[in-house]
């Protein structure tokens, strides 16, 4: 089947080659024409497990094309994937202004029936206002053509996102018409073989389940760093606590990881914007409020306990920090709590050693050369001449790492473990102590 993308980031990028490698004909489209060349050489411009061979394969085989050009993309599939950015507004609310350009682009040069396909996170009744852009360049046009707009929102993970796409918990197709459904159905089959993921339901419907999905994992996260916060106070170990409410499968064990709160390009802005449309419709959403405040309060828990350590004032005091990406398996630093914890700590006058396995291009895009941050490819080398270990993000390498010889290297033998990683008997024998989330501190020798 004929298949255009919208944009090619994430999302566009994962589905567009993932639906080259079931055997459709894909071209993806996006206006950043640096990222489209480096496409066409051959280079995927992020981090993403498995995703660079298999454009590669795909384009390759004739089955995945790029282009800068919308003439190009709109002639060219019946299905139109709208994979833009909904970055948030001032206000929090999803801006729309990239999808309905995007919109306005099909209904102004469209010659043929077309489905539209939301797959960027957009509020309710967003399906709405495609469709009105899209009626309205056709009318300009003086044009009367056919075409149906779905909502099909994605629920990839970065860092798993082929896996994801490959094999879905489900495949949400929001439509109008049987038609429409029936034509997903089958552009969808390939990924729907072994049981059955297609869900189908209304157009709003589909637009709040993403949302409402969004929302419910970011609750689950803010809900456990409260209890977390709370262990603390009362001398319980939330490690513990994790595993024995994990263990009701009414709760389950997924997403209930306490830590330094939740960042990257999805929760932190749906949860904004999901408040948002709540306030637009005359209703206070409490819950989804107090989401956010725990997880801002979150994001400082680690310098708060830097700070007990060593008194307000850091200035001569040096951090190694293991992580900058928001979460391992991307390079992606999009709310990423190691952003909001090193500037906490350069306000207060501390040097910053930082090693992260692929995000380290992406911080130095961020924060360009300064005194106190010194990026290094080697995490034992960020080590040298530091007080302490700061562990942000739960990488694998940093898992088991050489604990004698973080020991050996650090001023201060201790490791702020923002993940809940290290088990406190394993660390004290090595003579190292451990400042973790909701748990009892240890001091090294302690078993
Ligand atoms: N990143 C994720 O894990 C994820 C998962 C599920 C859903 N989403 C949602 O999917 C959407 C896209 O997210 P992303 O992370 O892929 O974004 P992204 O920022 O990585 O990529 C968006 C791309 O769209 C391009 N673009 C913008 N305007 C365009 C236009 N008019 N025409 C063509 N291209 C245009 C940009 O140049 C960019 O390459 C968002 O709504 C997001 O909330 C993201
Ligand atoms: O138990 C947990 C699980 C996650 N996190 C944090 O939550 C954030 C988000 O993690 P994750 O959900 O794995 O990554 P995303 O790539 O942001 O994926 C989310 O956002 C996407 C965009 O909407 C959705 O498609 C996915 O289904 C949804 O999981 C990260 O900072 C994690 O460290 C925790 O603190 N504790």
């Amino acid at each position: 089947m004929k298949v255009s993308v919208v944009g090619t980031g994430y999302v566009g990028l994962v589905t567009g080659a993932c639906l080259a490698e079931a055997g459709n004909d894909v071209v993806c489209m996006d206006v950043d024409a640096d990222k489209i060349a480096a496409l066409e050489r051959g280079e995927v411009p992020i981090y993403e497990p498995g995703l660079e061979p298999l454009v590669a394969e795909n384009v390759a085989a004739g089955r995945l094309r790029f282009t800068t050009d919308m003439d190009t993309c709109v002639d060219h599939g019946l299905f139109q994937f709208i994979a833009v950015g909904t970055p948030p507004d001032e206000d929090g609310s999803a801006d729309l202004r990239y999808v309905l350009d995007v919109a306005r682009g099909i209904g102004a040069r469209m010659d043929d029936y077309r489905v539209i396909i939301d797959k960027s996170t957009v509020p309710v009744g967003t399906a709405d206002k495609v469709r009105s852009a899209v009626g309205e360049e056709l009318a300009a046009r003086g044009q009367d053509l056919e075409y149906d707009v779905v909502s099909n929102p994605e629920f990839l993970k970065e860092g798993a996102a082929v896996e994801d796409f490959m094999k879905p918990d489900r495949v949400i197709l929001g439509c109008d018409n049987v038609r429409t459904g029936a034509l997903l159905r089958e552009l969808y089959a390939p990924f729907n073989r072994n049981h059955e993921r297609v869900i189908t339901m209304d157009v709003r419907s589909a637009e709040m389940t993403k949302y409402a999905a969004n929302a419910m994992l970011a609750t689950k996260i803010s809900f456990m760093n409260e209890v977390a916060n709370l262990c603390e106070r009362v001398g319980a170990d939330v490690e513990m606590v994790r595993q024995g409410i994990g263990s009701d499968p009414r709760i389950g064990f997924s997403f209930i990881y306490p830590g330094a709160g939740f960042g990257g390009s999805c929760f932190p802005k749906d949860v904004a914007a999901l408040e948002r449309t709540a306030r637009d419709h005359g209703y206070t959403a409490r819950m989804l409020q107090a989401v956010e405040a725990v997880n801002a309060e979150q994001k400082t828990v680690l310098e708060r306990k830097i700070v007990a350590r060593y008194g307000e004032d850091l200035t001569g005091k040096t951090f190694a920090l293991w992580g900058l990406a928001f979460k391992p398996n991307t390079d992606d630093m999009r709310e990423a709590p190691a952003r909001r914890l090193m500037e906490g700590l350069w306000a207060r006058g501390a040097t910053v050693r930082a090693h992260d396995p692929e995000a380290m291009d992406e911080c130095r895009r961020i924060y360009g050369e300064r005194a106190d941050l010194t990026l290094v490819d080697d995490r034992y080398t960020a080590l040298e001449g530091a007080d302490a270990l700061v562990l942000v993000t739960e990488w694998k390498p940093f898992r088991s790492p050489d604990f004698d010889h973080i020991a050996a290297t650090l001023r201060d033998p201790v490791i702020f473990d923002g993940r809940n990683i290290y088990d406190p008997a394993v660390l004290a024998p090595h003579g190292l102590a451990h400042v973790a989330i909701g748990r009892p501190q240890t001091t090294a020798g302690e078993g």
